[in-house]
């Protein structure tokens, strides 16, 4: 699915991402963890293509992400990749259909009314996301990444504004897509959120220096895991 190597990217003098690698396959559940600033939405926004000029290569299949223009990146995402971020990003003063609509105008009513009972918001179809509760903000946020059979769901912190019950509804939410089959990559700072992933890279000194493989875990020994991985490296910051 995905391949890719970057061996630089930097904003004037700060560099961020510094000869890294990573694969993604088709299927993975992978959280990216690591310190604020480290990196972490800069690899986000490299892999989905809103971000260029860096050095080194992305693949996703056989496309080189590196080298297409602006309007082929954004045919890529609207018909691949479903984004989902902290802030929900929706319009305020259109309803949840109109949302969904606006950034999916191919898709038919019959698939939207579908993902709006998936994600049990039938209800709120005809309703102006200003009224919404920050749970059912972030549903609707995910129905419309999933519109039109995109397949790779990137989330920047998803549940970052949502209380503890509303996030492990979200988290259960992507526990079955990604058993439907999605390919999910997702940024938390939460060690409890991160648990509900299949493998954890932390990103470090510009790269992924830690990767762990949570697949057949319990979700207790996936955050045991994941804590000591978060804690190694808070010690190493520290001594740095
Ligand atoms: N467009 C930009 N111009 C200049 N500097 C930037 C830009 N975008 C990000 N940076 C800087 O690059 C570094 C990495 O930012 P990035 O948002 O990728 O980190 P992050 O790991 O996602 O952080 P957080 O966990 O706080 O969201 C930060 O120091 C940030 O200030």
């Amino acid at each position: 699915m995905y391949n890719i190597r970057i061996d630089k990217q930097q904003y004037d003098d700060l560099v961020v991402l510094e000869n890294m690698t990573s694969k993604i396959e088709q299927g993975d559940f992978i959280v990216i963890m690591g310190e604020s600033g480290c990196g972490k939405t800069t690899f986000l926004n490299i892999i989905s293509g809103i971000l260029q000029g860096y050095e080194g290569e992305v693949y996703l299949n056989d496309v080189a992400l590196h080298k297409e223009d602006i309007a082929s990146l954004t045919k890529i995402r609207r018909e691949q990749l479903g984004m989902i971020f902290q802030d929900f990003q929706l319009i305020d003063f259109l309803s949840v259909y109109e949302n969904i609509k606006l950034i999916n105008p191919q898709v038919k009513d019959d698939e939207i009314n579908q993902l709006l009972e998936k994600l049990n918001i039938l209800e709120l179809k005809n309703k102006e996301i200003a009224k919404l509760s920050g749970g059912q903000k972030q549903r609707v946020a995910i129905a419309r990444a999933l519109a039109g059979n995109r397949n790779i769901i990137l989330a920047d912190e998803p549940t970052a504004s949502l209380d503890a019950r509303a996030s492990r509804e979200i988290m259960e939410i992507f526990r079955d897509i990604h058993k439907e089959g999605y390919t999910i990559v997702m940024i938390t700072h939460s060690p409890q959120i991160a648990s509900y992933a299949d493998k954890m890279l932390y990103l470090y000194d510009g790269k992924f220096e830690t990767e762990i493989d949570l697949r057949g875990l319990s979700q207790s020994v996936k955050l045991k895991n994941i804590i000591e991985v978060v804690e190694k490296h808070y010690e190493q910051m520290l001594a740095n």
